[in-house]
């Protein structure tokens, strides 16, 4: 087996929609969509890796929540692996700081009307259909 890098994505929740983020880079990838998260480091926990991401990507104080069953491969040697996440209490509101131009709050009705990366979306999937299944 070779290298495998843990990819996390937040599947943040607020008032019962989804945030989406547009990447503006790299280029292969920019205008398209994704769940804010990135590398987890070595040593670091996923759902850690999680919080400092959407710190440092989105300026909000957010809290890992559980992890939605699955993995799923991105270009090698990633794969993501996806955990809820809200914002704390008194969070500023996520701002596009790092990696990407837009931001969109979506139903889950709406979800499929952002131009999601392609290894994005069975990860959304299961998702939302994880998130169907809690009260
Ligand atoms: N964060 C994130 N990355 C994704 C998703 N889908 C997908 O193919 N990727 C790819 C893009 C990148 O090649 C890799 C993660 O890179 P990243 O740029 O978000 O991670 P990072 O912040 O830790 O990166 P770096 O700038 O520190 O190198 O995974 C997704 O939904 N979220």
């Amino acid at each position: 087996m070779g290298e495998r890098i843990v990819v996390v994505g937040a599947a943040l929740w607020h008032e019962g929609r989804l945030l989406a983020a547009r990447r503006s880079a790299p280029a292969d990838l920019a205008g398209r969509w994704e769940l804010p998260g990135g590398k987890v480091e070595p040593g670091e926990r996923p759902d850690a890796a999680l919080v400092r991401e959407l710190r440092e990507e989105l300026g909000v104080d957010a809290e890992a929540g559980e992890r939605v069953p699955g993995e799923w491969p991105l270009r090698a040697p990633y794969v993501m692996q996806v955990w809820t996440a809200r914002l704390s209490s008194g969070s500023p509101a996520p701002r596009p700081l790092e990696d990407h131009d837009e931001l969109r709050w979506l139903t889950p009705d709406r979800v499929w009307d952002v131009d999601w990366i392609e290894h994005d979306v069975p990860a959304v999937r299961d998702t939302l259909a994880h998130a169907a299944g809690r009260p």
